[in-house]
């Protein structure tokens, strides 16, 4: 994928990516907004607008038990899981394959009233990298997606106001190792997690509507999203 012209691009975007994710609130620029808690689920929001849209950023800290984060990352990339865990999907298709870490997905979101209906062109990569502030840690995973565009498919032609988003999911493993030098099992691992997300509507809604949105869907979004991870690796060889 090196050689493809968005290359350059998906390397910034995703470095940068991370290290935002890894900025913990308190280190971020602007203030965070705890706006969600659920057991060991920590949502934060800050609010801004653009030209008059609300684009609250959404920073998302859990703790997922029994996967690790190759396993979570693998599955919020991979186009075959998607529909089990992304609910507010209408639609999905792989608009290209530029490597197998990095894919091009077309979505279309199911309308959220009043809003009118959205759809998302973005470019979806993961990968791994070395924890540079612990060598002894285990690698990041991360999982970056970024709106992009496409000739055959213009913004803004259809039902769909074309949404733009930049999204990341890092993942790192904890392994607590077993009594007695026993094999590693799924009880022995968890995997701490950063979601974040900016996602401009495109077109207007109301701010007031977009921030009821987003308070309802994201928290939902994530216990979904690692439920079904914890479902999908629960009877699988684990994967570090
Ligand atoms: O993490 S991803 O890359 C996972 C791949 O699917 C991703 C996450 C979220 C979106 C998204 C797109 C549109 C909208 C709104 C904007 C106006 C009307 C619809 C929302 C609002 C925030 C609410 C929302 C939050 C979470 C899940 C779904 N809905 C979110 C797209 C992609």
């Amino acid at each position: 994928a090196v050689n493809h012209k968005l290359w350059p691009e998906i390397e910034k975007v995703t470095m940068e990516q991370l290290h935002y994710a890894r900025l913990g609130v308190g280190e971020d620029v602007g203030v965070w907004q705890l706006f969600a808690e659920d057991g060991e689920m920590r949502m934060y929001r800050r609010e801004e607008e653009v030209d008059g849209l609300v684009v609250d950023p959404l920073k998302a800290c859990h703790v997922v038990r029994g996967v690790t984060g190759r396993e979570l990352c693998q599955i919020f990339f991979s186009p075959e899981y998607r529909s089990g865990w992304e609910t507010t999907l209408e639609d999905m298709t792989v608009a290209e394959t530029i490597s197998n870490d990095t894919l091009i997905f077309m979505q279309t979101h199911k309308r959220i009233w009043p809003a009118s209906q959205r759809d998302a062109l973005f470019w979806s990569h993961i990968r791994s990298v070395p924890d540079t502030e612990d060598p002894d840690a285990s690698d990041l995973w991360i999982v970056c997606n970024h709106s992009t565009e496409l000739p055959q498919y213009p913004p803004n032609t259809g039902k769909c106001v074309r949404v733009y988003l930049t999204v990341c999911l890092v993942g790192q493993t904890f392994i607590d190792p077993p009594k007695d030098s026993k094999k590693i099992s799924r009880e022995d691992i968890s995997c701490k997690i950063t979601y974040c997300s900016v996602v401009n509507p495109g077109g207007w809604a109301p701010a007031s509507v977009l921030r009821a949105v987003y308070k309802r869907e994201y928290p939902k979004f994530l216990k979904r999203f690692t439920s079904y991870c914890i479902e999908q690796c629960k009877d699988k060889p684990i994967q570090f």
